[in-house]
């Protein structure tokens, strides 16, 4: 499991480790860290000796980090100048173990962007979590230069700009190639879009112990041991049946979809209802199908409703009778629509899957306006604020899919694995029907969750393609399912860092 935990949390395991240690102590540890990591990078592209290196340093702790590591980089040979963005405001050791160490001091803004043109590799140390608002203006030139020469930058502890507990982004915030966080990883270095600032985030253990985690994400071999596996005694009943609800005249597809990832994903038998039953039939002949509604379809370990099922009196028959069963229920796209209309109903076992739009008008169900642009840019604030309103899981799809429970000391997961070409017709209900199907298996809505947002994502890489993959079907999502499904309970060894892979020299 990879965990992250707020600045208040953060900073309460350092104030009681620092008192155990000699002055400094956690500040050399993550120097050295993000020292070996920038000799890595520039390794990678060269050499150390004579490569240049320039640093932007802030008035606080972040920057005295940066100056440190400049320190040990220009002790090996780097030629490393150094942007002081607040003269009157720097840590003095930082400064003066960096200029014996034979850092030097670019001069004025010019002369500053005119070393970052010729940069190897840039450092940014403005704020780490002491950051508040958005950048300020002074740092802004430095950034802009940045960006014209194209020189890879390596966020201090974050991407200077982007909000450490939430990912929310102010204005401008510096895009790194790499981040190396210390201690333990920041929710906005997971979530989007800070997510998306952070490039590789690579984590520096300083020591600190730190309480439970405010969000995590699962690894392979978390997502390993929660998949269901039968056993010699299984039958299609204990492996668990999962009953789906799905597709109209206008959208039979998304009942095909649903119902051939559900398939797949580890639950001994599928039950169709709904009037799409003969494009089901025809495209899985081992799904059981009825038309008579939920109330009617059988013996089911859980229900999957509203993948193109469209919102009139039909429909909400339908999702009345699933409610009403006794069983965890997955709610999505229309359903979900049809939910809002009700507001509520307090389901522990209920598992809500919307996208931004879809959230909006959740929360207006429950009282809350709020904007796409809004839930888009605080995924994470809002992902726990309507689990919280409607006491059940809620799974926000999206840039990065979180999944969130009803219970705020519970940590919100956000998922590590896919790719951008997943936002394509159909792969909802793909993913509607993998996690139905789990916790037809008997797993927890926030294991189920979690679990089919990374299977989902791994699959659309697996179905997508090495580099930067190409246009990918929901079908074919669907049918790379089985393959993720080996790499995971293979124990594959990836680490995984928001659907990238770490390779660093
Ligand atoms: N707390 C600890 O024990 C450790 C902290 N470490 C480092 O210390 C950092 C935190 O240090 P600080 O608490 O000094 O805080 P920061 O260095 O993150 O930022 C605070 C300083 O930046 C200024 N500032 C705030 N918002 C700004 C903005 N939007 N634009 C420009 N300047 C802004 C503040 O006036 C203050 O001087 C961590 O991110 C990490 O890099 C590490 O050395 C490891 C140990
Ligand atoms: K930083």
């Amino acid at each position: 499991m990879r965990y992250a935990h707020t600045v208040e949390q953060v900073r309460a395991a350092e104030g009681e480790l620092r008192q155990l240690l000699p002055e400094g102590t956690l500040m050399q540890r993550a120097a050295a860290g993000l020292a070996a990591t920038c000799a890595e990078l520039l390794r990678a592209s060269g050499r150390i000796y004579g490569s240049r290196v320039v640093l932007l340093v802030g008035s606080g702790d972040n920057g005295a980090d940066t100056l440190f590591a400049g320190a040990r980089l220009a002790a090996r040979g780097a030629r490393v100048g150094a942007v002081l963005l607040d003269q009157d405001r720097v840590h003095r050791a930082a400064l003066t173990a960096f200029r014996a160490a034979g850092g030097v001091l670019t001069g004025d803004q010019r002369e500053g962007c005119a070393e970052i043109a010729r940069a190897d590799l840039v450092l940014d140390g403005i704020v780490g979590i002491g950051g508040r608002g958005g950048l300020r203006a002074g740092a802004l030139p430095y950034l802009r230069a940045v960006e014209r020469a194209g020189v890879p930058v390596v966020a201090v502890d974050l991407p200077s700009g982007v909000d450490a507990d939430t990912g929310e982004v102010a204005g401008d915030a510096v895009r790194a190639a790499v981040t190396v966080t210390f201690g333990t990883h920041k929710p906005g270095l997971l979530v989007d879009p800070g997510a998306e600032y952070a490039g590789v985030v690579r984590l520096v253990p300083i020591g600190i112990a730190v309480p439970s985690a405010a969000v995590e994400a699962l690894q392979h071999a978390d997502v390993a041991a929660l998949l269901p596996r039968p056993s010699g005694e299984s039958d299609k009943y204990r492996r668990g049946v999962v009953g789906i609800a799905a597709g109209s005249a206008r959208y039979p597809g998304a009942a095909v979809l649903a119902v051939s990832s559900a398939l797949h994903a580890g639950a001994g038998a599928v039950r169709y209802t709904g009037s799409a039953a003969a494009e089901v039939v025809r495209a899985h002949p081992e799904v059981l199908v009825s038309d008579q509604g939920p109330a009617q379809a059988g013996r089911v370990q859980a229900w999957v409703v509203g993948p193109g099922l469209s919102d009139g009196e039909e429909a909400q028959r339908t999702l009345d009778q699933a409610l009403d069963a006794a069983v965890p229920l997955l709610l999505d796209a229309d359903a979900l629509r049809l939910l809002a209309r009700r507001g509520p109903v307090p389901r522990p076992d209920l598992l809500l899957t919307p996208h931004a739009g879809e959230a909006v008008a959740l929360l207006a169900g429950a009282g809350v306006q709020a904007t796409r642009e809004q839930v888009e840019a605080s995924r994470l604030p809002y992902a726990r604020r309507l689990a919280e309103l409607y006491g059940c899981t809620v799974l926000l799809k999206g840039s990065t899919t979180l999944v969130a429970g009803p219970d705020p000391a519970v940590p919100v997961r956000v998922n590590p694995t896919g790719t951008p070409w997943l936002a394509t017709a159909g792969s909802g209900d793909v993913l509607s029907g993998l996690a139905g199907s789990l916790l037809a298996a008997g797993l927890a809505p926030l294991d189920a969750g979690s679990v089919a947002a990374y299977l989902h994502g791994l699959a659309g890489r697996t179905a997508s393609g090495a580099a930067e993959g190409a246009p990918i079907t929901a079908s074919e999502v669907a049918a790379a399912l089985p393959a993720a499904w080996r790499d995971v309970a293979r124990g594959a060894e990836t680490v995984l860092s928001l659907g990238k892979q770490l390779r660093i020299g």
